[in-house]
């Protein structure tokens, strides 16, 4: 009874993974449908833009494939698609993986040893990266050579191999991660920061235009005001709001739809979703404002730590609400405001 219980269990959790893979798929081609292709597409981020222009347009002055570049920052900004925009501008082919990817030095090996001359080789979540593969990495970006391990125990050895010149870019959520030998093997390293309403508005309206879809300058401006700075969120918010007007509304993306939809995908007028919204409730209500460890903070909201850190952390914490202390995660002033709660008499000495 109990084995037929777990197996239908089991059964769902597959039927339901298997319906999230292709939600998931699905986000993801939309996303890519929207993914600026060149340089001058790329909405914002004017300091990074320039720099990198540069970088680019010297390499290819130069006939050379340009430095290893470390784009850093929080989820959803645009380091993937930089990645790409640096392979298109320079003609060459890209080639993609992630840290958690390679579990060992010699899956690096393999992936460097077949890269073609002047290849972009895309290493997302870098700081991921086992300890072996991110040794073997710099010295592969330093000398562009791998040591190729043939053989096993007393009888293995080391056969130097040349690799062509590459470029690799790393992306990290994480920078404070990465070990500094690997850090200083890159010749330009851009952090990028949440968008301006103005960038996240240009965003949705270049976004509206390739999607065919009539976006009110008034809902885009809504819509930026509650993308939580951040490009994905804006085209995923537009998406939703595309659904509500044509399920509901008019087929036009106006203020009235905007609202509409935002409200009933729960984003606030901060544009906090969710799970922004536990982790205020949890350190306020439940933790009487913190200090709290953020392992702890994790697990009273049911999500992993690092998702806490990388995806609702960072925004909570531009804007004033929560503040990283060295005892722990605390509610600010703002955070018992938002969600219309008294700040306790003692919180003025949670701070510090
Ligand atoms: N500067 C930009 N201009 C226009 N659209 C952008 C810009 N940056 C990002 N986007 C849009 O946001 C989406 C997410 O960007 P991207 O996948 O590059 O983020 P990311 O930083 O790599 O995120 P992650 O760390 O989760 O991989 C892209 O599909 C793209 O359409």
């Amino acid at each position: 009874m109990a084995e037929e219980r777990e197996e239908l269990v089991t059964e769902r959790f597959a039927a339901e993974s298997l319906v999230q893979a292709g939600a998931d798929d699905l986000e993801r081609a939309a996303e890519a449908a929207l993914r600026p292709r060149r340089l001058d597409e790329f909405v914002g981020q004017r300091v990074v833009r320039d720099q990198l222009s540069l970088v680019l347009d010297a390499a290819r002055g130069r006939g050379k494939a340009p430095d290893h570049v470390l784009l850093s920052g929080p989820p959803g900004l645009g380091k993937t698609t930089l990645a790409m925009i640096i392979a298109a501008e320079m003609g060459a082919p890209l080639r993609v993986t992630s840290g958690p990817a390679i579990q060992h030095a010699g899956d690096l090996a393999a992936v460097l040893s077949s890269l073609e001359e002047g290849e972009v080789l895309f290493i997302d979540e870098i700081h991921r990266l086992a300890r072996p593969a991110e040794e073997l990495l710099y010295m592969a970006m330093e000398d562009f050579r791998v040591d190729v391990i043939v053989g096993k125990g007393a009888g293995a050895s080391a056969i130097p191999l040349t690799l062509p010149p590459f470029t690799v870019v790393g992306a990290t959520t994480r920078a404070g991660l990465l070990p500094a030998p690997l850090r200083d093997r890159f010749g330009f390293t851009a952090h990028l920061d949440f968008y301006s309403a103005d960038d996240l508005e240009r965003v949705l309206v270049r976004s509206a235009g390739l999607l065919g879809v009539p976006l009110d300058h008034t809902a885009a401006a809504e819509l930026a005001a509650r993308s939580r700075g951040t490009p994905r969120i804006a085209n995923r918010l537009l998406r939703r709001v595309r659904d509500w007007a044509e399920v509901r509304g008019d087929g036009t993306l106006s203020l009235v739809a905007a609202r509409a939809a935002l409200e009933v995908y729960e984003v606030d007028d901060l544009g906090l979703d969710r799970l922004d919204r536990a982790v205020l409730t949890a350190l306020c209500t439940r933790f009487g404002g913190g200090p709290v460890g953020l392992t702890t903070l994790a697990v009273a909201v049911g999500e992993e730590p690092e998702t806490v850190e990388t995806v609702a952390e960072p925004f909570l914490v531009r804007e004033g609400l929560i503040g990283r202390t060295p005892r722990g995660r605390v509610a600010l002033p703002a955070a018992w405001a938002h969600l219309g709660l008294q700040v306790p008499a003692a919180s003025g000495t949670l701070f510090g």
